[in-house]
């Protein structure tokens, strides 16, 4: 079965050298969504990626896609579409992707310049976005450019679809695509992610689901500007103060939500569920591995992977407006900004939350009798998706993980979150499928951020692979 695959693997491993060039080159542009400044990078990492398109033969489209919402003085950036064969003889698989990274900085305590991709001697290739999404992202142009410089023939239609917002809620990106649906993107046959991780550094996964996100301000102003804490402390009510003690009830030290209502909106456990944990290949020392501590709120690898994939979470992130470099500043802020957000899963519908987390917050704030003003808003929400890997999309993922790493892959769910993957689903009406790159010690939206030179390489390989057992699949649905 698919035969040519031996003269594609040999290819990317002539290219790799090349192929981490370009992960560098991606990974120079600080294309951070979340920072206002950094829009003009953002907007240059898609035209690269465009341009690096282009020059692979696809046909490309840079989309606008308007003003971002909240933020109107701003464009959002252009989404990035291709296409890249139209053989009516061929499958058409839709890739999705995004080019915009989390925030770094060196001072948040980075060993390396975060976009400067470096490489130490194991192979590890540390730079903000080489997991998330940047390598991914490219390993579908390499999967391309291998096939041209080997001489074998692309097995399947490639459609692709790169966002520059995902790391902030995919703004605009949900409308575009229920308006190309049954456009741009009529051809596809099934969706393919790669943007999530394996549960362990060894055993690839297939993933089937996501937990959803909605994330969510408090705002707590008073005075008009921010003030000495020895002439006003003591004289004046302090946001900071209120705000502390309203993140300090929304969740315990064993990531027990405390608002009310939320738990009862979460499906409850089958037996059959139950047992589906068991015979995933996961321990806690992998949780320990890639956690860099052993500060883990269950003993067990059951519950920490329901903890992770079936539960929903709450995490408090951080303050604007509050006083975080060293030293000893005496200053009373005069407004703080606090950020947490819900990871969500069935059955939580986004507005219940939002509802009961209002009303929790509200109430939190009124027994503190405080003269301070607060608002508590919705920064932007994302549902969780579970789909069924019972479908040829899975089926030929299987087997191209099988010929790659040799193993029969995990079916994971995961607990990160991609608010288009139930958009492209009910979209297009089409099998979703998350084929991860990376693995879990690759510190996604952390420091040291990095991707396995291993998993770069045999990801490429990998997904080139999946194209050509795609191709083979006997057409079901
Ligand atoms: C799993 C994916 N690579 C990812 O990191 N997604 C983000 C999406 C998000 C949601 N709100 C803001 N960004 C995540 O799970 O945090
Ligand atoms: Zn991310
Ligand atoms: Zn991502």
């Amino acid at each position: 079965m698919a035969p040519q695959l031996d003269g594609y693997f040999k290819q990317v491993d002539t290219l790799s050298s090349h192929f981490i060039e370009r992960l560098r080159k991606a990974v120079a542009i600080p294309s951070i969504s979340a920072d206002e400044e950094r829009r003009p990078d953002v907007v240059r990492m898609g035209a690269w990626l465009a341009d690096e398109l282009t020059a692979l033969g696809a046909q490309v489209e840079q989309r606008p896609l308007g003003r971002q919402p909240g933020k109107e003085h701003l464009d959002l950036p252009p989404v990035v579409i291709a296409r890249y064969g139209s053989d009516k003889n061929k499958r058409t698989i839709l890739v999705y992707g995004h080019y915009d990274v989390q925030p770094a900085g060196k001072e948040d305590g980075w060993a390396t310049e975060p976009f400067d991709l470096t490489i130490d001697d194991k192979g590890r290739m540390y730079g903000r976005g080489s997991t998330d999404d940047k390598g991914p992202v490219l390993g579908w142009l390499n999967a391309i450019e291998a096939h041209q410089k080997a001489g074998v023939d692309f097995p399947v239609n490639l459609l692709m679809c790169f966002e520059g917002m995902e790391e902030y809620g995919s703004e605009g990106l949900d409308d575009f695509i229920n308006a190309e649906a049954k456009k741009y993107f009529a051809d596809a046959d099934a969706v393919c992610i790669s943007d999530n991780y394996w549960l362990g550094t060894e055993k690839p996964c297939l993933t089937y689901g996501l937990r959803g996100c909605s994330y969510y301000s408090v705002e707590l102003s008073g005075p008009g500007q921010d003030l000495h804490s020895g002439v006003f402390g003591g004289t004046a009510q302090e946001p900071m103060t209120d705000l502390v003690r309203i993140l300090g009830s929304l969740v315990d030290t064993d990531g027990k939500i405390q608002i009310p209502g939320l738990a009862e909106l979460v499906a409850p456990l089958t037996e059959e569920e139950k047992s589906l944990y068991d015979n995933i290949s996961f321990t806690m020392d992998n949780l320990y591995e890639s956690l860099g501590s052993q500060t883990s709120i269950y003993p067990d690898k059951e519950n920490t992977l329901m903890g992770r994939w079936r539960f929903p979470s709450l995490s408090v992130h951080g303050v604007e407006g509050a006083f975080s470099q060293p030293g000893a500043k005496t200053v009373i802020p005069a407004k703080v900004i606090g950020k947490f957000s819900i990871r969500t899963v069935p059955n939580m519908e986004p507005e219940d939350v939002d509802r009961l987390v209002f009303k929790y917050v509200d109430e939190q704030f009124k027994k503190l009798g405080s003269k301070n003003t607060m608002k508590c808003t919705l920064q932007h929400s994302g549902k969780w998706w579970v789909a069924s890997p019972k479908h040829w999309n899975f089926s030929a993922a299987g087997k191209a993980v099988e010929r790659v790493w040799g193993v029969k892959p995990d079916l994971t769910r995961e607990g990160g979150s991609i608010p288009v993957t139930l958009t492209f689903e009910q979209a297009t009406g089409k099998n979703v499928l998350l084929l991860p790159m990376g693995s879990s010690t690759d510190a996604a939206h952390s420091i040291n951020e990095k991707l396995d030179k291993r998993n770069y390489i045999e990801g490429i390989k990998l997904l080139g692979a999946y194209l050509h057992y795609v191709a083979e699949e006997p057409m079901t649905s």
